[in-house]
């Protein structure tokens, strides 16, 4: 991929276009935020702090690819993302979960993310240490006697004392072992393998959630202090691989450069979607939960202005992460969101509701578009599945007469109208005789055509 830093406005757009249908303003207004954070950041530092961060409103029905760009996005520019609703906090000071937590959760998927590609770069490493650890269990080396491990089968008694030629013999043993492991004829040999547990013994008594809110890792102190306990596992090889791989890639790992770069990474990159922000969008009547909803906006209020959180990795500062608020905007307007927060969601895009022929798009077009998923999933069975033109439309029509029905979900509807069309093959391919099946109108109206027109029905099953 080309370096994200770039690309250009245009170039996002472009690539966002593969995943999601219209809404194009929403892609060119987030496309646009993303080049002013990067062009913020090269500023000199008097600037830096004059230009505010310019935060993103997105205001549309549900299920219309609000969140879906954001992700992607996230996605492109390898930046930290976290999903987050505005009804799920409480104030500060309340029993719940309070504002400043996003970003520490912001972090962890950072560290996560970071472990992840770390994990990748040293995994040729790990996977060469893995292959000693079954080594070690199939041929062991050392004199302790082992119960278990191939041994027996191939006639070999462990003696107290080794003799040189012995040690001989167990070395060629090993290399003979190890060429079969290559050649994957031991993946179904059951061994037994020890893998270090870390003791958190008190987590789960004391609350670690308020704990960490308030900065405290309780896990992280006692682990370093306790001592890691051996648990033996008897797995095939194959399961072995798949345990030890990532112990032994965390081994490999500097873990102060890891949190280095994750603190970075989500201080500079990070990206969050604050879902329902139009639900804590009220005028105060002065009392109950609209003063509680009023105190969750003036909490949020100093994190999307730029502020230091204290998390288990230490301070982060806030002011280059990218907030993008979401919400219908149904029963409030973004005026009567706190004025000084309005504020700080200067740019507002309006996501169109889904038409009928958006729905045919967004069922092939898209490069994970539902029907390409199906169709690579039964491609596993050896099976072609074949959608004609006339079976997408039908499928989009009924989704989108369901939603203007029942309840208006947006593309989420075509999920649901997929699955249960498609059931039956999905259920029957590894039986079928013939290679190809074609789905076309006749066979959607067979399948789905009562459920959608009973509306008690369809309002359980589609
Ligand atoms: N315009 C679109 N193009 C392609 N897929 C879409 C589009 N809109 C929605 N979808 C699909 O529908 C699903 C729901 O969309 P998304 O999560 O973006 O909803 P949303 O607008 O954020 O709604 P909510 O506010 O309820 O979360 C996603 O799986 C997404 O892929």
């Amino acid at each position: 991929m080309t370096n994200f830093d770039e690309l250009t406005p245009k170039q996002i757009v472009a690539e966002l276009d593969k995943y999601i249908v219209g809404q194009h303003q929403a892609k060119r207004a987030v496309a646009i935020a993303i080049r002013n954070r990067i062009r913020r950041q090269k500023l000199p530092e008097k600037w830096q702090k004059e230009v505010l961060p310019k935060n993103i409103l997105m205001i549309g029905p549900t299920g219309v690819g609000k969140t879906e760009i954001a992700r992607r996005l996230a996605q492109l520019s390898g930046s930290p993302f976290l999903k987050v609703e505005a009804t799920r906090f409480t104030e500060i000071g309340y029993v719940g979960k309070n504002v400043e937590s996003m970003i520490r959760d912001l972090v962890e998927i950072s560290v996560n993310m970071v472990k992840k590609e770390m994990m990748e770069q040293v995994r040729e490493k790990a996977e060469a240490m893995v292959e000693e650890r079954i080594l070690d269990a199939l041929v062991p080396e050392s004199r302790k006697p082992q119960p278990l491990g191939l041994m027996g089968l191939f006639g070999m008694q462990q003696q107290p004392q080794q003799s040189v030629e012995e040690r001989r013999l167990i070395r060629q043993k090993r290399e003979e072992m190890r060429q079969k492991l290559r050649s994957g004829e031991l993946e179904n040999e059951m061994i037994e393998i020890e893998i270090e547990k870390e003791a958190t013994p008190f987590m789960g008594i004391v609350g670690s959630g308020e704990l960490e809110d308030l900065g405290i890792d309780l896990s992280n102190m006692l682990g370093s202090l306790l001592p890691k306990t051996k648990q033996k596992k008897r797995l095939t090889v194959a399961e072995a691989r798949k345990v030890l791989l990532p112990i032994e890639a965390e081994k490999l790992l500097d873990l102060d450069k890891v949190v280095q770069e994750a603190l970075d990474r989500a201080q500079n990159r990070g990206i969050i979607f604050i879902d329902e922000l139009d639900k804590i969008a009220v005028k105060s009547s002065g009392s109950g939960p609209d003063v509680s909803r009023q105190g969750v906006q003036r909490d949020l209020l100093p994190i999307v202005e730029g502020t230091t959180i204290m998390t288990k990795y230490g301070p982060v500062r806030t002011d280059y992460i990218l907030f993008i608020g979401s919400g219908a905007f149904h029963m409030s307007r973004p005026s009567d969101l706190m004025p000084e927060l309005q504020g700080r969601f200067p740019i507002r895009v309006e996501l169109s509701p889904l038409s009928q022929k958006d729905f045919v798009r967004i069922l092939t077009e898209p490069e994970n578009a539902i029907t390409k998923q199906y169709q690579a999933l039964l491609a596993v069975e050896g099976i072609e599945l074949i959608f004609t033109q006339d079976g997408v439309e039908e499928i989009a029509r009924i989704a989108y007469d369901l939603n203007q029905r029942l309840e208006n979900i947006g593309a989420r509807r075509l999920y649901t109208v997929v699955e249960k069309v498609l059931e039956d093959i999905a259920f029957e391919a590894p039986d079928v005789s013939e290679k190809s099946i074609v789905v076309d109108a006749k066979y959607v109206k067979e399948k789905i055509g009562a459920i959608a027109a009973d509306e008690d029905l369809s309002s359980y099953i589609l």
